[in-house]
């Protein structure tokens, strides 16, 4: 702060304008350096004040006192005529929520689609709209049937005058109100093009967030708002900020469950919500949501959505007591179309989604029935989606409906049955079971509610045009009285009146008995800052105590949960279905009908580094300039920067999934497909025969870990000491493992280095027979990835070892095996034992240190890549291995055999164990087709149809 008072006060006009340019990233700071100006304001005025010159020019200035009595006149009107500025904008509000109330909790518009261009405009006679209110639906050449609501679009209406209807929600929003806006109809009739719109014509969504961020930008009050999004697909809630498994090895998303919050209402626990800062991140996100929504072709509509699709904007305001809520949400739903099964011919998997959708719409129509005939038990908890919306379609929130019909005659039923629909639920505000007398009242009392609002505008008209005429005045009267300082300082007061203008009466009370009530309005600390600052602890009447700790900066607010489950009580009948139940259907279903779009092949991985990147990317988007996306969970209100949230979550998010039920996928390219849940534990009793031990070492800690050994028999000969639990190893470095799970279909057989070993599965083979390995020039000996196993024994470890016999028949029925224990480590060692010989330790002692590992690494021949291995003789025979040494390959295919283990994500690396020069003598030989073949055989053989395993995925292993 300047020292000199003389160059404070000539400078203060500049340092607050720039300061006010900050206030959003430096909050506690701009009000600690306003409140240091204008401690040493009086003084230094009064100091100057007092100078012998001033006194000479009359000028008497006593601690606030003006000079001239004009001056002082102005500025006690001006006071004056912002405090009432400020009570009307609350008598706004609160006419506002009072018409909208006596409108109805419910309104309802409808929406008529225009004929399409390959639409036979012949068939176009059926709904027309009369006016502005009224639908006329011909049902015989001399019989029509009308319906009234609270607006109808007809075909030509464009995306404007729908959202010209919905705009005044918004405003409830901010005010402290729940919201719901969806649209409502049979399939193809609009839903999809009035909620999302095109490119050239935005939709209900994109429009009703960039009011919402202009509408809180408007207000003097902070708001911080997040985004959510979600789907409800054969009745489970996906989250679609998150990507949905895309490969076998994906983890599945986990299954959102609700839950009632006594502060928050409904909440989805673990759901997605990240902090927006501007138009264009909310944007970015609905685009990303949009991609991953389930979609199809159906009979009626080519790009039919097969799901409920749920946008949740949450907004918070923690400086506003006046509000109902700290937190505010709006929902805008675009809900599945009805259908007639009959119609639209769907049959399979379009079938089920027809019918979940319709039964879903058929919860949402008792809901709105109970609620108009206001029921005692309105049955919010028969689907999934009456239970989201269930605090945003009652008493104390605002929904808008939006129903749409076809213009076409043959789509008659479903055009009644939509209209029924929505005049039910219309009647929910406007209460047929209200007399007409109660009705004409309720009209009357809006048309006056109307005129208030009318005249309330106009006197804040009225009131700012005074003050503008003041501001004037005192400006002409300072220039004559005031020197240039003084006048800078009325300026300063001028724009305080000004900006004053909005603050509610609530605002002024305590603003009256704050401590700084002396200091301009604007400058003073927001209850939210004085918060954070630390300068205030109380609490406004009935508010509940802010605990400064759990608070975080309001530009890093996020209001809702990061992605990872917190408990995976999934099976939770009540609250959430399981991943096992998700899916049971689909299992049974043929792949042939498997066409829903569900997502892009796009990992979560890529999606959310590929979000981040390109939000650090973009600049000049954000109005509060930069600020990283964090996430934030429910509950315990910690903060923490994406930086570090991101990997923790990811951590979270992995060790998760290898402690859920396993389902695993196959995947067709974009496509999803079947998920097979695979019983628990019917390979467990598997014979155990030969033992590989594995050895974990961390591979920067390096931690030696001692392992179980086993004998001949496969009985386990040691299980020494381990210096740490092996699980955890399995977490050690997730993102890592994570990026390489995704990478890995990109990559296809190429030796991995042992000091990037993650996510690869690799695996020591005491026996390489012809056509079941291949060799480098170096000696190295590496399995073929696609390599088929004619059997493979595979059981568990009770100490999270995994362990796996493999045995392969060959030309010659030569049969050999290996049992490998497989252990989800950064680094592993092992040791091999065969049918043969005895445990045959790497490292002599059945220890691998690190640096043998990265001596190993330096052996391995870089330039043995993939390339090279294609552009080789594939007959020729490979050099004769070095004994002793390691090698590395990657399992692909391999994977999904093991994904019956319940530590399938923890299978992560072997290694090759070339055994001398008789065996290494192998080659890769054999097709690779035919190694498939042999192995979609053997699992055949072995019975794995009978745990759980469909065609689909023996036709994945054939392909
Ligand atoms: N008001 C409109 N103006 C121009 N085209 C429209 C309008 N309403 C719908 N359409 C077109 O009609 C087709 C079907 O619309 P849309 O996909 O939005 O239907 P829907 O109700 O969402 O269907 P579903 O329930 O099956 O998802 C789209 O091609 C869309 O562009």
């Amino acid at each position: 702060m300047a020292t000199d008072p003389r160059r404070s006060v000539r400078n203060l006009a500049e340092t607050i304008h720039s300061l006010l340019g900050v206030k959003a990233h430096v909050t506690s700071t701009w009000v600690k350096s306003v409140c240091d100006i204008i401690k040493n304001l009086p003084s230094e005025v009064s100091s100057k004040r007092s100078t012998p010159e001033d006194s000479k020019r009359g000028l008497l200035y006593n601690h606030g006192v003006d000079p001239d009595p004009d001056i002082s006149k102005i500025r006690d009107e001006l006071a004056a005529l912002t405090s009432h500025i400020n009570q009307l904008n609350i008598q706004r509000r609160q006419v506002l929520n009072e018409f909208l109330d006596l409108k109805g909790n419910i309104r309802v518009f409808c929406r008529i689609r225009p004929m399409g261009t390959m639409e036979n405009f012949e068939d176009s006679r059926l709904a027309f709209a009369s006016d502005s209110n009224k639908v006329i639906l011909k049902l015989a050449s001399n019989k029509s049937k009308s319906y009234s609501f609270d607006k109808v679009f007809h075909p030509g209406s464009s995306q404007d005058e729908v959202f010209s209807e919905v705009e005044p929600v918004i405003k409830s929003v901010l005010d402290g109100y729940n919201a719901c806006i969806f649209a409502y109809g049979q399939t193809g009739t609009g839903k999809t093009f009035t909620m999302e719109g095109t490119s050239d014509s935005r939709g209900v969504v994109p429009r009703t967030i960039k009011a919402l961020f202009e509408q809180a930008a408007d207000s003097n009050h902070a708001f911080f708002i997040s985004f959510s999004m979600v789907e409800i697909y054969l009745g489970n809630l996906k989250d679609l900020l998150v990507s949905q498994p895309t490969k076998p090895t994906d983890p599945m998303p986990p299954c959102l469950s609700i839950r009632t919050d006594p502060k928050r209402g409904i909440e989805i626990d673990n759901l997605v919500s990240i902090q927006v800062n501007d138009f264009n991140q909310a944007l970015r996100l609905y685009r990303l949501g949009c991609r991953y929504r389930s979609t199809a072709s159906t009979y009626s509509n080519i790009t039919s959505s097969r799901s409920h699709c749920m946008i949740r904007l949450s907004i918070t305001c923690f400086d506003a007591p006046e509000r109902q809520r700290e937190t505010t949400k709006i929902w805008l739903v675009d809900l599945g179309g009805s259908e007639r099964v009959l119609k639209t011919k769907a049959s399979g998997r379009r079938l089920d989604e027809g019918k979940a959708i319709n039964m879903s719409l058929s919860a949402l129509g008792d809901v709105i029935n109970a609620l108009q005939r206001k029921k005692r038990h309105v049955p919010y908890r028969n689907s999934k989606l009456t239970q989201v919306l269930k605090d945003s379609l009652g008493e104390d929130s605002k929904t808008l409906m939006l129903v749409h019909v076809s213009p076409k005659e043959e789509d008659l039923c479903e055009t009644l049955c939509s209209l029924n629909f929505a005049t039910r639920a219309k009647s929910i505000h406007l209460g047929n079971e209200d007399s007409t007398e109660v009705r004409e009242e309720k009209q009357v009392a809006m048309v006056n509610l109307q005129q208030r609002m009318k005249k309330i505008e106009d006197e804040r008209l009225f009131a700012i045009r005074d003050i503008t005429k003041l501001n004037e005045k005192l400006e002409n009267l300072s220039r004559t009285t005031l020197s240039s300082e003084e006048l800078q300082a009325s300026y300063l007061l001028m724009e305080e009146a000004q900006l004053n203008h909005k603050v509610t009466i609530n605002n002024i009370g305590a603003a009256a008995t704050a401590p700084s009530s002396g200091i301009p309005r604007f400058m003073r600390p927001t209850v939210s800052s004085r918060r954070k600052t630390g300068l205030d602890h109380r609490t406004s009447e009935g508010r509940i105590q802010f605990n400064t700790k759990r608070r975080k900066p309001p530009s890093h607010h996020a209001e809702s949960v990061n992605f990872p489950v917190k408990n995976n009580s999934v099976c939770n009948t009540e609250h959430s279905i399981s991943r096992n139940s998700c899916f049971e259907g689909l299992n049974t279903k043929s792949i042939a009908d498997n066409e829903t779009e569900y997502s892009q092949d796009t990992s979560e991985y890529d999606v959310k580094m590929g979000f981040f990147q390109e939000q650090e990317k973009e600049p000049g988007t954000s109005c509060q300039s930069v600020h990283p996306i964090e996430f934030e969970k429910h509950g315990n209100g910690n903060t923490e920067k994406l930086s570090s949230i991101k990997f923790s979550k990811v951590d979270t998010w992995l060790r998760l999934h290898k402690n859920e039920p396993r389902i695993n996928g196959d995947t067709h390219t974009s496509k999803r497909v079947l998920a097979i849940p695979l019983p628990g534990n019917k390979l467990a009793s598997e014979e155990r025969s030969k033992v590989v031990i594995l050895r974990d070492e961390k591979r920067h800690g390096l931690t030696k870990q001692r392992i179980p050994r086993a004998d001949k028999s496969g009985k386990l000969l040691d299980m020494r000491e381990t210096e740490r639990p092996i699980s955890e190893v399995v977490i050690d470095k997730p993102m890592k493992m994570l990026k390489d799970l995704f990478d890995e279909e990109l990559r296809s057989d190429y030796i991995n280095l042992p000091h990037n070993p993650y996510g690869q599965i690799m695996i020591q083979k005491e026996d390489l027979v012809d056509g079941s390995s291949m060799e480098d020039n170096e000696g190295w000996t590496f399995l073929n990835h696609d390599v088929c196993y004619s059997r493979i024994n595979h059981y568990n470890e009770e100490n999270g070892v995994t362990a796996m016999s493999l045995m392969q028949e060959e030309k010659d029925v030569t049969q050999w095996s290996g049992t490998y224990v497989l252990k989800n480590t950064d680094c592993c060692e092992f040791s091999l034992v065969d049918a043969d010989s005895n445990v045959t330790d790497l490292s002599g002692d059945g220890e691998l240190s690190m640096s043998e590992l990265e001596y190993c690494h330096q052996e391995v021949p870089s330039e043995l890549d993939e390339e090279d291995r294609e552009s080789k003789d594939l007959n020729a025979p490979f050099p004769p291995l070095r004994k002793g040494r390691l090698g590395m390959l990657q399992l692909r295919s391999q994977r999904a055999l093991f994904m019956d283990s319940p530590k399938q994500n923890n299978i992560t690396m072997a290694f090759v164990l070339p055994q001398g020069d008789k065996q290494n003598t192998g080659r890769y030989a054999i097709l690779k087709q035919k190694f498939q073949t042999i192995c979609a055989s053997a699992l055949l053989g072995l019975g794995f149809y009978d745990l759980g395993f469909q065609h689909d995925f023996f036709d994945s292993l054939m392909l």
